[in-house]
């Protein structure tokens, strides 16, 4: 088992280019943090199936489940951001923590929110940063806030979970560009699944206090990790690729990687069980606005460095405040490819692809799963060496074994 140790890189090489298979992709990390945390907060037993295994979710089980004072939330955005909303409306006084680069993954949005709605956090570190101390919930404050929207959804997302418990409900005012917007209807749906329903007209998003209701949920397989094999398949020789249980109609916005990749390549066939991957022609010089699903563009950075195409894309901003800085980690990355990507005039950046030189790649991951997955498939190109492959088990831990049921041979080092 490939990602259950800690190696300091892999060597992926494909001796033939040709790639054919089935691949069960891990279930959406996403759509199954929504789906605890509203099943927490219905106090009610529902029944959850294929909950992804990815660390993201499976710390986020043990998390719920926990009655220690101190939560680590590790470098799990979603579990930062949403626990932060439920211990805060559920009263529990919990200190909230994470790795060195989640404490410097703002929070300020949300904590703000959080205090006007009547929760006491008090920040033990930088302030607008993790670690918190949650302090308990008066439950008497504002029930109609103005948030910013422009900087993650999940702020958005944790407030409107908690918002049908609160007294009088719950009405945000987004306020600014709407970032991740998908994330924001993923969530309203989810919540609606669990019987609880609210209106987003405009910028305001209502939701009245009532009971949240069991249900039986199965989470999708994860876009997200659809979105490497979409790119694999872009630049074999020959492929024939089948992922299993995703939807046509789907909660998750990277399903947009089925509109993109046709532009770059693939061509989609929806399925009882999932997608069918074939190649078609791709185009020469695309742009792509990635507001809606900014986990896609690293995806799309690497592939077009690889395969020689120029893109142009809006809609960045939030990535700078991920993992890691990943327009800085993308533009040290390609530059090694003889790439560059540059902000060429406000907001919108351009990656030119150079010469791709066949000698063996290396690519540094910086803590970030999408990193190491986005970077991977140029294997196919030529030797390609991942430092810290370990990092993928965030979202999609059995990548590596994936990848080598369609042939890519993989070298460890210790
Ligand atoms: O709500 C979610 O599940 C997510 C929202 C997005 O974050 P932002 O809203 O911070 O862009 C996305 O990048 C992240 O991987 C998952
Ligand atoms: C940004 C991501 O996750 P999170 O913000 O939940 O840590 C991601 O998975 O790409």
């Amino acid at each position: 088992m490939i990602s259950s140790k800690k190696l300091s890189s892999v060597t992926l090489t494909h001796p033939t280019g040709k790639i054919k298979g089935e691949i069960k992709l891990p279930a959406s990390k996403s759509e199954a943090n929504r789906a605890l945390i509203i099943a927490a907060l219905s106090g009610q037993e529902s029944e959850l199936h294929n909950l992804s295994e990815a660390n993201d979710t499976q710390l986020l089980q043990r998390l719920l489940k926990s009655d220690a004072e101190t939560i680590d939330a590790e470098d799990a955005g979603t579990v930062m951001r949403f626990l932060t909303a439920y211990y805060a409306v559920t009263g529990q006084h919990k200190i909230l923590t994470g790795t060195e680069r989640m404490c410097q993954r703002p929070i300020k949005v949300l904590v703000e929110a959080l205090r006007e709605l009547g929760a006491d956090i008090a920040y033990m570190g930088e302030e607008g940063y993790p670690p918190m101390k949650m302090n308990g919930f008066s439950g008497n404050g504002n029930r109609k806030l103005k948030v910013r929207s422009d900087i993650s959804s999940q702020y958005i997302s944790a407030l409107l979970m908690v918002g049908p418990l609160l007294p009088d409900g719950l009405e945000l005012e987004l306020e600014g560009k709407i970032g991740s917007r998908p994330y924001i209807e993923m969530t309203l749906s989810l919540m609606a699944h669990f019987g609880v329903s609210a209106t987003f007209q405009g910028n305001t998003i209502t939701v009245p206090h009532q009971p949240y209701k069991a249900a039986t949920f199965s989470v999708e397989s994860d876009w997200s990790a659809a979105s490497y094999w979409y790119s694999l398949v872009a630049l074999a020789q020959e492929a024939d690729i089948t992922l299993l249980g995703l939807k046509e109609k789907s909660f998750q916005g990277d399903r947009a990687i089925v509109e993109i990749m046709n532009r770059l390549g693939v061509y989609t066939t929806f399925t009882e069980e999932g997608v069918k991957l074939t190649k078609k022609e791709q185009e020469r010089n695309v742009s792509f606005d990635f507001s809606d699903c900014p986990d896609l563009a690293q995806t799309v950075v690497a592939l077009c460095a690889g395969i020689g195409i120029r893109v142009d894309m809006t809609g960045l901003e939030s990535l700078r405040i991920k993992e890691t800085d990943r327009i800085q980690a993308l533009q040290i990355e390609v530059l090694s490819i003889n790439s560059s990507l540059e902000e060429i005039t406000p907001g919108v950046f351009r990656l030119t692809p150079g010469l791709l030189h066949k000698e063996k790649l290396s690519f540094r991951t910086y803590q970030d799963h999408r990193m190491a997955m986005a970077f991977a498939p140029l294997a196919l190109l030529a030797p390609v060496e991942i430092q810290e492959p370990g990092v993928v088990r965030k979202s999609y831990p059995r990548f590596w074994e994936d990848l080598q049921k369609v042939g890519f041979e993989i070298v460890e080092n210790e």
